[in-house]
């Protein structure tokens, strides 16, 4: 602030200790302090704010500005902010820069986050503090009244809120198809034909786990769009609340998505390196030299060229279609296009991606499930598994959803014009919208 021209006084306890303060820097004792300034930005911890109320005549109509933060969410039952405005009523206090750490500030740091979260019940007040933040050459973000404090306060104590549910919900999946496929390829040829497949663990395993759960996140992703829509068909409207589990579920899709396209990353990568593999190419030498010695000859057989060619196709535009998603979900590009556009990619261009992955695993799994080894083991094979919702979702839209839905627009519709009441209450606002 001194180098933006502001002139500035420091209070402290102990003015002549301060050895940290720069030597252009007035140091006094808090009330003097106080006395001299308008701004007063209270840069001490909640704990030490009592000594403020012998302070409350000197503060009266002036500004504290409150950048404290707590150690833990919900660690006091009031912001920091309101707590300090209760202590010194006659004072306007308003919440800034708790977010911009002191690194930030000192170092000018250019990857640090330059947003200043502001928010206050004086306007006047409010707009100074502003214009403060703005001459630091940082962004204030208005964020309204000292009601928002408590927001701002927890905003640094949050560690990825909604990053928590996807990665959680990833890491069950992938512990469970990777024990699911180690039970079926490693376990069941070991005791049945004392055979050492240990080695698929490296690679054959994880590349069965991550495309599994790419498919299962990304079905996962338009899966509550589904809930949503039957619970809006089925209660005849779309002004009520989704229960809070949904809501959850709805805002965490792009997490989710995100995730399955890491997951699919893998599964594109290790496929990759399937011909340099040892065990992939002593089995080919071995067929070819086992077929040169038994004289025997394979036909060209079109279909599985055909089953082949069309899985791999499918495989790499719905990855295409996917990397396209995850790129549009970026915040820099996603500004860049309007609502409708957003959710035409987003949408139908998800559900696309959706059903080119979903045949793709179909197709290649198809020889797999009707393997008569199914059978013998007991357990489908884990593509098996990962059908199940991509198709769920996939038969729900289209089969269910999206023949009913204009039928039942227009009966909603009807509803209403029939139903005055309904709508009036609507509009008043009294219905939970
Ligand atoms: N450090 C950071 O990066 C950030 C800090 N904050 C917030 O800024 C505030 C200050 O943080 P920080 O500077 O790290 O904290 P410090 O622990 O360094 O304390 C700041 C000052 O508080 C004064 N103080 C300590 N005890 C008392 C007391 N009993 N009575 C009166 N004054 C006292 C001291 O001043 P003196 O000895 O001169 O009287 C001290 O220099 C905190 O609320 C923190 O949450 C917010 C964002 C980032
Ligand atoms: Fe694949």
């Amino acid at each position: 602030m001194l180098q933006c021209g502001y002139s500035i006084v420091f209070g402290s306890r102990n003015p002549r200790m301060s050895s940290l303060l720069p030597n252009s820097a007035e140091v006094l004792s808090y009330s003097e302090a106080a006395q001299k300034s308008d701004i007063i930005i209270i840069a001490i911890h909640r704990e030490h704010y009592d000594f403020l109320t012998e302070l409350t005549e000197v503060l009266n109509g002036k500004i504290l500005v409150d950048v404290s933060n707590n150690l833990k969410i919900k660690q006091y039952p009031e912001s920091n902010a309101e707590y300090l405005a209760h202590l010194v009523p006659g004072a306007h206090v308003v919440k800034a820069f708790n977010t911009i750490s002191a690194w930030a500030l000192q170092s000018r740091a250019l990857d640090a986050s330059r947003q200043v979260f502001v928010c206050g019940n004086d306007s006047k007040a409010k707009q100074r503090v502003m214009d403060i933040v703005r001459s630091l050459g940082l962004t204030p973000l208005d964020k309204g009244s000292l009601m928002a404090a408590k927001e701002i306060e927890n905003y640094p104590l949050q560690l990825f809120p909604m990053w928590k549910f996807p990665f959680y919900l990833s890491a069950v999946l992938c512990v469970f198809f990777f024990f699911y496929c180690v039970i079926r390829e490693v376990i069941y040829p070991y005791v049945y034909e004392k055979k050492d497949r240990t080695f698929r663990l490296a690679i054959s395993i994880p590349n069965r786990v991550f495309p599994i759960a790419a498919l299962t996140l990304l079905a996962l992703v338009y899966l509550p769009g589904v809930i949503a829509a039957i619970l809006q068909l089925y209660r005849g409207t779309k002004y009520r609340r989704f229960p809070d589990w949904l809501d959850h579920w709805m805002l965490c899709r792009k997490q989710l998505g995100l995730i399955a396209l890491g997951f699919a990353f893998l599964h594109v990568l290790y496929t990759l390196v399937i011909p340099i593999r040892y065990y992939v190419r002593w089995t080919w030498t071995n067929r070819t030299i086992a077929q040169a010695i038994a004289k025997k000859e394979s036909p060209f057989s079109t279909s599985t060229a055909w089953l082949s060619d069309s899985y791999v196709a499918m495989g790499m535009l719905g990855f295409f279609l996917f990397v396209l998603l995850g790129i549009t979900s970026l915040p820099s590009v996603s500004n860049m296009v309007n609502w409708r556009e957003f959710r035409f990619v987003q949408s139908k261009l998800g559900y696309l991606t959706l059903i080119l992955c979903t045949a793709h695993t179909l197709v290649y799994g198809g020889k797999r499930f009707l393997s008569p080894s199914i059978l013998v083991w007991y357990l489908p094979s884990a593509y098996v598994i990962a059908l199940i919702i991509p198709c769920t979702v996939l038969v729900i839209k289209f089969i269910l959803i999206l023949p009913c839905i204009d039928k039942t627009l227009t009966r909603i519709r009807k509803g209403w014009e029939r139903n005055p009441k309904f709508s009036e209450s609507a509009l008043n606002g009294k219905t939970d919208i």
